[in-house]
């Protein structure tokens, strides 16, 4: 006897550019639009009877129609209107779940229709609805970022297998990919999330610069720490941080010294730190990160 579990579907990465035009003053959004639904779609996948489906075809035309009908302000706003769209106008969809990525562009000198693609963080979102309620998590992924200094790491667990010299002075860089849960889920309107994810993206580098790091575990925690401290509708941070090692080069075969001036920087293997820091009394975070 099987049975099915859990299921969704919807269409993956849907590219949509918005051009918005102002006279000569263009302006554009980027964006890469995943949806998922999932309801009553036990017939669809027992019997092939398609009667529940909103096919993922129309799951991508709505995402164009609603770029022009709507427009597009911050991606929360557009990831939460289409998820309440599926869900309200379809009786057997009971979850949307909306994911965007939006990549930056810069203006490109004075002219008001050209652009350069910038070289920043994509910024990321994800909106889940169910009909009643919407969880929204904000973040980025790909803010790089590297102190020449301010790092330690010593102290660890020396076994048969270790080598790592300790060090009391290194570069630390890393990729970071954060994610934040807002505690007010739906606060519709009234919400300026591109205030708050200017915020939390200030409070992510303001804590990697400022702080005196004895391993890439605390920076983390400081991150995130610093984010919840500045963000108060805000109540869990998750971040990944690959550790983008640079190993000073030995240049003695060549009769030079090297203080702290050229370093190597390893592609792979790299450390991976990875951890959530979240207020004691967040609320049930619900199928925000499912
Ligand atoms: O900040 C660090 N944390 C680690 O856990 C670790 N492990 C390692 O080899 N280098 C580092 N650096």
């Amino acid at each position: 006897m099987v049975i099915l579990g859990p299921n969704r579907y919807g269409k993956a990465e849907t590219r949509v550019v918005r051009v918005t035009r102002h006279g000569d003053a263009h302006h554009i959004k980027d964006l890469n639009v995943s949806t998922s639904l999932s309801g009553d779609m036990e017939e669809v996948h027992l019997s092939g009877d398609n009667a529940a489906v909103l096919a993922t075809d129309t799951q991508k035309n709505t995402v164009y129609a609603f770029a022009r009908k709507h427009g597009i302000g911050a991606i929360e706003d557009f990831a939460l209107l289409l998820a309440r769209h599926f869900v309200d106008s379809q009786p057997t969809i009971h979850h949307a779940r909306v994911a965007i990525e939006e990549y930056a562009w810069e203006r490109n000198a004075e002219a008001g229709h050209s652009f350069v693609r910038s070289g920043r963080e994509t910024r990321i979102c994800v909106a889940h609805y169910d009909g009643t309620r919407a969880w929204v998590v904000s973040g980025l992924t790909g803010l790089v970022v590297l102190n020449t200094t301010n790092s330690e790491f010593w102290g660890y667990i020396k076994d048969e297998y270790t080598t790592l010299p300790e060090t009391r002075d290194r570069i630390l860089a890393t990729a970071v990919d954060a994610t934040w849960r807002h505690a007010v889920p739906d606060p519709g309107e009234a919400a300026d999330w591109d205030k708050s994810y200017d915020a939390a993206r200030q409070a992510l580098l303001a804590a990697f610069a400022g702080t005196y790091s004895l391993s890439l575990q605390q920076t983390l925690y400081a991150m995130g720490s610093r984010v919840l401290a500045d963000c108060p509708g805000v109540c869990e941070v998750r971040l990944s941080l690959p550790n983008r090692h640079h190993f000073l080069v030995d240049l003695s075969p060549f009769g030079l010294d090297n203080d702290g001036e050229v370093y190597f920087a390893a592609d792979r293997p790299y450390g991976l730190i990875e951890g959530t820091v979240l207020r004691e009394d967040a609320p049930d975070a619900g199928p925000a990160w499912s």
